[in-house]
């Protein structure tokens, strides 16, 4: 591990500089601080268990929740030791641009009505007019939707590009997603901008016509070269079962653009072959698919990712890759390149905490000092290599034509290079190869993305994560709160997959890639994990209260100071990276309040989940995010910052009760302060800390007549549910 390198040089100038953030050496102080606390406090629960000065069982549960907290703890300090900023000067790249290495970029898409084709176009056309030489350029997109929507939408952009492109360079424009571009400069004065503006608004309300009509009739079809493809969408064909379509809608050996002056991109649509019969996992599948099926036309050494709700937000972002990727002293065991996500659209306080910061933005550094960041399955730029074994052992892939050094040569539309394309796209193809498990993104999590990236750093692959002030893409998050804790649930769920595996990052990890990057790994693996304590301190000091029996030390008492210190020590050092790392005092509030909610309803069903699948009693699928967002009601509350529980959902019933329970908690407790002198003072902070946080489930609950209020049927289900733990622990708290 180098933490400390200053800078690497590559073509004899400085690319890159790499300085460690100034807030390590208070952090690592701090941390000695910390631990010794948590080591007394592990003592003091030790001690009550064996003086039996209170209930055994209270004393376990506070136990095995301070173990698991103390556990996570620990592994965001190891992501605390070295954390590094870097920074970049694509403009000292030297290269000549015919030097340049090709780049196949992945886009996934799968389902036209979550995902707007329109949204996939501009996801394609952004990255199609890089700054970049054009006939490097080939863009994949996968359909996993298997729709012709889709695909007339690709074919509508790939005639548009032909204007865009010459466009965009030579006006130097920097949005080159045009709905980005035309929706900040809707009146263009000049007459070319004006034109170009139509041209977009043709395209896209043909576009959005033939998606609102759920087909592409032949009417609408402008390029008499593709009509054909469409009839390959029989009435045999649904979305789970049909052959393989792999269509080349720009080709870079023969289209130009209408200039006729710059050739243009690769632009393909492959949707790969389905039957009810054969396991297709997910993205995973899908990226597979695209490694193969590029490998055969095209085999770029640098692959970007993309998910299809991701445009490009910054045309130089490729060439500020090759400042990592090119560079000779690291270039051999450096599998990829990460970006952030970011997001386009959040409310002003990020009500959701939709920005994950502590994801993809604390985290990151933290771990780009030690081996590299994790692999979040978007804005990623890799190194075909990686896909193939560790840096030092290529593990060949069944055929020559699907390896990283093998090279195309035959022109890119010749009948055997189709017709191998279609094969490797074949929904047995993987059967028997190492595809999925030594070979490509792994399978068996729904998290493919951290598993991948995790499994890249345990074969000795290094990564980066390059964080420019500039935003290199934007992406899209869900804006109701329903939709944000079913994508955690499904992220809950595909870590557990991973965390309870023989690869678990405790186990496999720390051995592969050492403790500090094995331990950071399990904050995310057990990330499901926090609904322990949550769970235990949700309940049981608020259960003690309305009992009378107290479960923390006493004001008089020295331990009550410890509680005080780890409790306020923790949250200050979590605001304090959340603020350093350009975050508000106000969004901080609001992603802590989001920690909470997630344990009682992402994670609570993650785990059932999972528990049901390992029995084999159910199965879970990738339930893709929605992208399209035409509730308008629904919009104006999120932009109010207003809680939009939407409907009636099981997803909210833990956490209503545990607003109910501590509402009920800081009543009696306060009653009890008052009138009869009890001092359960640590329970009823506690208490009025999960009450304040509570404020908008309470809104939600009694206040609000709009639509994205809490469900009757939730609130008064909770309230009789929440009687089961009251009533039943007066048999072993009285
Ligand atoms: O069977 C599938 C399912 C999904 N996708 C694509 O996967 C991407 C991510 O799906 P989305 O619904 O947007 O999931 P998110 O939870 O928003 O995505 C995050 O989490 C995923 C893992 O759960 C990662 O793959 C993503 O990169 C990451 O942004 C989208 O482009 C989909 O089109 C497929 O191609 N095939
Ligand atoms: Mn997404």
């Amino acid at each position: 591990m180098e933490p400390h390198r200053k800078h690497s040089v590559g073509g004899g100038t400085t690319l890159h500089t790499c300085h460690p953030c100034r807030r390590t050496n208070f952090y690592r102080i701090y941390a000695v601080v910390h631990t010794c606390g948590i080591i007394a406090l592990m003592y003091h629960h030790g001690h009550s268990l064996l003086t039996r000065r209170s209930s055994p069982l209270i004393t376990s549960l506070l136990l095995l929740s301070d173990v698991v907290l103390a556990f996570m703890w620990a592994t965001t300090t190891c992501l605390r030791l070295y954390p590094v900023h870097r920074s970049e000067y694509p403009e000292r790249y030297g290269a000549k641009p015919e030097d340049f290495p090709k780049l196949d970029v992945f886009i996934c898409t799968a389902d036209p009505y979550k995902e707007p084709p329109l949204m996939v176009a501009n996801t394609a056309l952004s990255v199609m007019a890089y700054d970049y030489p054009a006939d490097k350029i080939s863009v994949y997109v996968s359909d996993d939707g298997g729709s012709p929507l889709t695909l007339f939408a690709l074919m509508e952009a790939a005639k548009f590009s032909k204007h865009w492109l010459p466009f965009c360079k030579k006006n130097n424009v920097q949005d080159r997603s045009p709905e980005v571009y035309f929706s900040k400069y809707s009146h263009p004065k000049d007459d070319e901008a004006n034109n170009i503006k139509m041209m977009y608004e043709d395209m896209k309300s043909r576009v959005e016509h033939v998606v609102h009509s759920g087909k592409v009739k032949p009417e609408f079809i402008t390029c008499d070269q593709f009509r054909g493809v469409f009839d390959l969408w029989t009435n045999k064909f649904t979305r789970h079962d049909h052959p393989t379509i792999i269509q080349v809608l720009q080709n870079s050996e023969v289209d130009m653009d209408e200039t006729k002056k710059h050739v243009m991109p690769n632009l393909i649509y492959l949707s790969r072959e389905k039957s009810k019969g054969s396991h297709h996992y997910f993205k995973a599948g899908a990226l597979n698919t695209l490694l193969r099926v590029s490998a055969v036309m095209t085999n770029s050494p640098v692959i970007l990712t993309l998910d299809c709700d991701m445009y490009s937000n910054d045309p130089t972002t490729p060439v500020r890759v090759l400042c990592y990727l090119t560079d000779r002293e690291i270039k051999s065991c450096l599998g990829y390149v990460q970006f952030p996500q970011k997001f386009q659209g959040i409310s002003k306080n990020d009500i959701y905490a939709s920005e994950f910061k502590r994801l993809f933005d604390i985290n990151m550094i933290g771990f780009d000092g030690l081996m590299g960041p994790n692999f979040v399955g978007t804005g990623c730029f890799f190194n075909r290599r990686c896909f193939y074994g560790s840096p030092s052992n290529l593990i060949s892939p069944e055929i020559n034509e699907l390896g990283p050094n093998w090279i195309v040569d035959n022109p890119f539309k010749a009948q055997d290079v189709l017709e191998l394309a279609h094969n490797v796209a074949g929904c047995n193809y993987e059967c028997n190869t190492n595809w999925g498990s030594k070979i490509g993104f792994k399978y068996g999590s729904l998290v493919e993305d951290y598993y991948t990236g995790y499994r890249l750093h345990c074969e000795g692959w290094r990564s980066i994560f390059c964080s420019p002030k500039k935003v290199a893409f934007y992406g899209d998050s869900p804006k109701s709160l329903i939709d944000v804790v079913s994508q955690q649930k499904r992220w809950a769920i595909g870590l557990l997959e991973v965390s309870l595996s023989r690869y678990s990052p405790i186990t496999y990890g720390v051995k592969s890639t050492g403790l500090l990057m094995g331990i950071g790994y399990c904050q995310y693996a057990f990330w499901p994990f926090w609904l322990i304590p949550l769970f235990i301190y949700g309940f049981l000091p608020q259960l003690a209260i309305v009992y009378g029996v107290s479960v923390f030390p006493k004001t008089y008492d020295l331990w009550f100071w410890l509680y005080i210190f780890l409790f306020f020590g923790a949250y200050a050092q979590d605001l304090l990276d959340f603020v350093l790392e350009g975050g508000s005092y106000h969004g901080w509030w609001n992603d802590q309040r989001i920690w909470m909610i997630r344990g009682f309803s992402s994670f609570f069903y993650g785990f059932i989940e999972f528990t049901l699948k390992s029995l084999n009693l159910s199965t879970h699928g990738f339930n893709l995010t929605s992208k399209a967002n035409d509730d308008e009601e629904q919009s104006k509350r999120y932009e109010q910052e207003i809680f939009d529980f939407g409907p009636s959902s099981p997803m909210f019933l833990p956490m209503t009760m545990v607003a109910i329970m501590n509402l009920l908690a800081v009543v009696w407790g306060l009653y009890g302060l008052f009138f009869r002198g009890e001092r359960f003072i640590l329970e009823l902070m506690l208490a009025s800390f999960a009450t304040v946080n509570s404020f908008p489930i309470y809104e939600a609950m009694f206040l609000r007549k709009d639509r994205g209020k809490l469900p009757k049927y939730v609130c008064f289900l909770a309230g009789i549910l929440t009687f089961v733990p009251i009533v039943s622990s007066y048999f072993f708290l009285k």
